[in-house]
């Protein structure tokens, strides 16, 4: 990993994310000049206006966690014991493989993704055997309000990753399974704030069970607990 410590430690596994990461970094323009009418809205801390009817312009976007954001997945995971782990939102794989490490890294268990567009599942598929954590993944292609559905047992740790309208529903879906302690980390609540409002107010209502702060990662990352 560039600048800092990996906690991986794994020469493989960090080798295919540096370059995944890479490739992701080369669409930054790409998104900077997609988002640039918006700017106004950034500043003014509002977040970027989300159009779930103009969602093509992602389809071969990787849009992955970040560097840090992988670190401390990696880390929640090792920390919880976490043997199941639903991740909704795969696209190239990026998260997956820094939760499938941890997965493997625990002894036992899987990463439940899920991916709507079936090119980036072909993609992620072989970022995941490149990587050698095959047997750490589920992949499922297909829409999450579907592809979640059957579930078997208790979830440890929930990355919330998908689109934004979304994710509510999906939460709902998943909340019965996801167990005491169990953690629900969802990206971009800052950068699109204004569609993850109802998500993230769903998960400060104390009635709900979880309890949910903000880190000052990617500008907005929520980590909640399910407490009870
Ligand atoms: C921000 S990206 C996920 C990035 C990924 N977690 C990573 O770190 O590499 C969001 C992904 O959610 C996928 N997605 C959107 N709606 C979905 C749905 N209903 N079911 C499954 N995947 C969906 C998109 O195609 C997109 O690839």
């Amino acid at each position: 990993m560039r600048h800092q410590n990996n906690v991986l430690r794994d020469p493989k596994v960090e080798a295919v994310l540096e370059r995944l990461h890479h490739t992701a970094d080369r669409q930054a323009l790409k998104l900077f000049l997609h988002y640039l009418p918006q700017l106004p809205r950034l500043f003014l801390g509002q977040g970027i206006h989300w159009n779930p009817d103009r969602t093509h312009f992602y389809r071969d976007k990787y849009i992955p966690i970040e560097r840090e954001q992988g670190q401390l997945l990696y880390l929640l995971a090792r920390a919880i014991n976490a043997q199941t782990i639903v991740e909704f939102g795969s696209s190239y794989g990026v998260s997956t493989l820094y939760l499938a490490t941890a997965i493997r890294d625990n002894g036992q268990g899987k990463v439940i993704g899920t991916e709507i567009v079936p090119e980036k599942v072909i993609q992620a598929r072989q970022h995941i055997v490149e990587a050698g954590l095959t047997e750490f993944v589920d992949l499922r292609e297909g829409d999450a309000l579907k592809t979640l559905q059957d579930i078997d047992g208790s979830i440890d740790l929930v990355l919330m990753d998908g689109y934004p309208h979304l994710a509510l529903d999906i939460l709902r879906l998943l909340h019965p399974q996801i167990r005491q302690g169990g953690l629900v980390i969802s990206d971009n609540v800052g950068t699109f704030k204004t569609a993850l409002n109802s998500y993230v107010e769903f998960l400060r209502t104390p009635s709900h069970g979880y309890r949910s702060a903000t880190l000052p990662l990617k500008g907005g990352t929520e980590l909640s607990i399910k407490a009870g």
